[in-house]
């Protein structure tokens, strides 16, 4: 038997997921997922809660098998190759398990001692930036430097892959930047990346693709471009003085929703629609100030999908 220990075949996807399914008991928190993540490529798992993001990412790690399907993980199989492809991956857990006595040099020390050829700490502290922390106890850090301190542990090996379990709650905003930073650092130095979020901003940020996991499955996988096609352009505008809501128009056969005074339409041509109000309103003899069209945005594509989710229930 020959074992693929080397960097892989050129083209071999990093991630390679297909029909993954995995319960807990008799409930099936991952329902039937595929996916590939390429080379180089940065991937965002968006989700509700409780979508199974977490989960699918404990199986990629090699923790837990999968009920039924199959993941590859740059060509192995991650719970039964499991100490091959840890040589090769980095893993940022949503909660890192320290020794809260343990300074934060301390930390990244011992675990350097477990790690052929990781990076000196200095460096790691700097590319983290908590050298100014360095003497600190683990149990004395906020929350958000707690999680720079999970980044720096997952960096250490200078992974080939890099997994990312929602890596940035907890911080202020400028922390948040700050590893978004260190993140497209890193791809840019040919890392692939698979993060889960909760953030649409940080996925329209840093995402080469996204994918949107609703209740075990995919709601959609594509670029944030593709993904927001289909979904259609907001048009909005403050109900004009004088007119009732029952006097908005259809347009292209859509009805409008109003919410404190503002009127919504989701269209899917502008154009047409723009000159459908255009023309309604200049029969009313009404202004259209302060009209907008905008596309669609990751966030309105989540509610439309907890829309959804509501109805079903
Ligand atoms: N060990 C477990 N035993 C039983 N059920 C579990 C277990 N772990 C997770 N679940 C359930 O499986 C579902 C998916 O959980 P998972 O943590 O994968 O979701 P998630 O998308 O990561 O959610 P979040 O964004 O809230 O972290 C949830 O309904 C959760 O309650």
């Amino acid at each position: 038997m020959t074992l693929n220990t080397g960097p892989g075949i050129p083209g071999e996807p990093a991630v390679e997921v297909r029909d993954l399914r995995r319960s807990y008991g008799d409930y099936e928190a991952v329902r039937g997922i595929s996916f590939t993540v390429a080379r180089g490529e940065l991937f965002a798992l968006l989700g509700t809660n409780g979508a199974g993001k977490t989960t699918t990412l404990e199986v990629l790690e090699g923790y837990s098998p999968p009920s039924s399907g199959t993941v590859r993980v740059l060509g192995l199989d991650p719970y039964t190759q499991g100490a091959l492809v840890r040589r090769r991956t980095g893993v940022m857990l949503q909660e890192g398990g320290f020794f809260k006595e343990l300074t934060v040099r301390e930390t990244i020390d011992s675990w350097r001692s477990f790690i052929s050829g990781a990076q000196p700490t200095a460096e790691v502290l700097d590319r983290v930036a908590l050298t100014e922390r360095a003497g600190t106890r683990v149990a004395q850090l906020s929350g958000g430097e707690r999680r720079r301190l999970d980044l720096a542990l997952a960096v250490l090996n200078t992974p080939e892959l890099l997994f990312l379990d929602e890596p940035t709650t907890g911080m202020d905003p400028e922390a948040r930047r700050a590893t978004w930073r260190l993140v497209s650092e890193l791809k840019a130095a040919g890392t692939t990346v698979l993060l889960t979020t909760h953030y649409l901003e940080e996925a329209q940020q840093l995402a080469d693709r996204v994918a949107i996991m609703d209740r075990g499955q995919l709601a959609a996988v594509g670029t944030v471009e593709e993904v927001l096609s289909g979904h259609g352009t907001r048009i909005t505008f403050p109900l004009p003085a004088g007119v009732a809501v029952s006097q908005l128009p259809f347009v292209l056969g859509e009805s409008p929703t109003v919410t404190d005074g503002t009127v919504l339409y989701t269209v899917a041509r502008t154009a047409p629609a723009l000159a459908a109000l255009h023309g309604w309103a200049a029969e009313l003899a009404v202004e259209l100030d302060g009209i907008e069209a905008r596309n669609a945005s990751l966030e309105d594509v989540f509610l439309e999908l907890a829309h959804e989710k509501a109805e079903t229930r």
